[in-house]
């Protein structure tokens, strides 16, 4: 994995370089995907570079762990809680769809969990404008190929460094980079609620995800899903949709 290490940071500087921006910023949850993000953005620009804890209605646990990656990598960080900024604009809408009386309950534990991802991305940006860095999604191939992410939320990022490495590989990464044990062995999850694991929300395992993507043979059942919710997510990783051009412009 050093080798991938060393091409990953390469490409980080080079990145950075060709955007004309000064460093990169990556969002901080205590999970292996962010953390692998943090020590390579940390190897690419040790004094550009920074982490943002943003808890929100989420595990004190996670911002735990988040902080022991900032205290053992030593990467600069800080921390910005959106648990009221969330719950006055969830409120807001809620209360306003609710006066119309089109409020869909069932639909409540999705949006809320979205929300807290677009306001995280939010914060990303505003952060990102002020030192002029890039945000560093932290996506991986499972991830992004079955579209597990909340669309222009997590999704919603400059440069995706992990895209092509399975979750399996990000963990190989992890160990490489000497990242806490704790937190290489931790069940993903996207914390959005009580008890999630990204695992029983997708209904597979990040092993048959990864054998399936590799091209291993996984159980038809696995197999069928993956393809759907590939399928069925394939609108988040195009640009918006647009009706063909009736008229002269010249668009890229
Ligand atoms: N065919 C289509 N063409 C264009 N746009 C389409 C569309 N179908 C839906 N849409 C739009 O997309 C929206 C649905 O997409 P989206 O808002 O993303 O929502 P959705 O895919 O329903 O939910 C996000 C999923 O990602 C998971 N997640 C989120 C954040 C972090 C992590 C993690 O692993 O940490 C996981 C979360 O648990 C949930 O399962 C719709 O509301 C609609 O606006
Ligand atoms: N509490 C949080 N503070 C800061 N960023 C967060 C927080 N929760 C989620 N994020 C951001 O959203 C991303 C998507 O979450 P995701 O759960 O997929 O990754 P992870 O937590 O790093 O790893 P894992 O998938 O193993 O849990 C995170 O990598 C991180 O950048
Ligand atoms: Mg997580």
């Amino acid at each position: 994995m050093d080798h991938h290490i060393g091409q990953l940071v390469q490409w980080l500087q080079e990145t950075v370089k060709e955007s004309n921006t000064n460093g990169l910023v990556v969002g901080l949850s205590g999970g292996i995907d962010s953390t692998v993000v943090a020590y390579l953005i940390k190897k690419a620009f040790p004094e550009h570079s920074l982490g943002v804890i943003m808890p929100c209605k989420s595990h004190d646990q996670d911002a735990d762990d988040a902080q022991i990656v900032v205290n053992e990598l030593g990467i600069d960080a800080v921390t910005i809680d959106l648990t009221e900024q969330h719950d006055a604009l969830f409120d807001t809408i809620k209360q306003q769809i609710q006066s119309k009386q089109d409020w869909d309950n069932e639909k409540e534990q999705l949006a809320d969990a979205n929300l807290r991802a677009r306001l995280r991305m939010s914060t990303l940006y505003t952060v990102a404008a002020n030192y002029n860095y890039l945000v560093v999604g932290t996506d991986n191939a499972a991830e992004w190929y079955t579209g597990y992410f909340t669309k222009y939320g997590d999704g919603g990022v400059d440069i995706v460094p992990l895209l092509h490495y399975s979750k399996a590989e990000v963990r190989e990464l992890g160990k490489a980079l000497g990242v806490p044990k704790a937190i290489i062995d931790k069940a993903p999850s996207a914390g959005l609620w009580d008890g999630q694991t990204d695992e029983n929300e997708m209904g597979v395992s990040y092993n048959e995800i990864d054998a399936f993507l590799n091209g291993d043979s996984v159980d038809d059942d696995a197999a069928e899903k993956i393809e759907m919710m590939h399928q069925k997510t394939a609108h988040k990783r195009a640009l918006p949709k647009s009706p063909p051009d009736f008229h002269h412009f010249t668009l890229e």
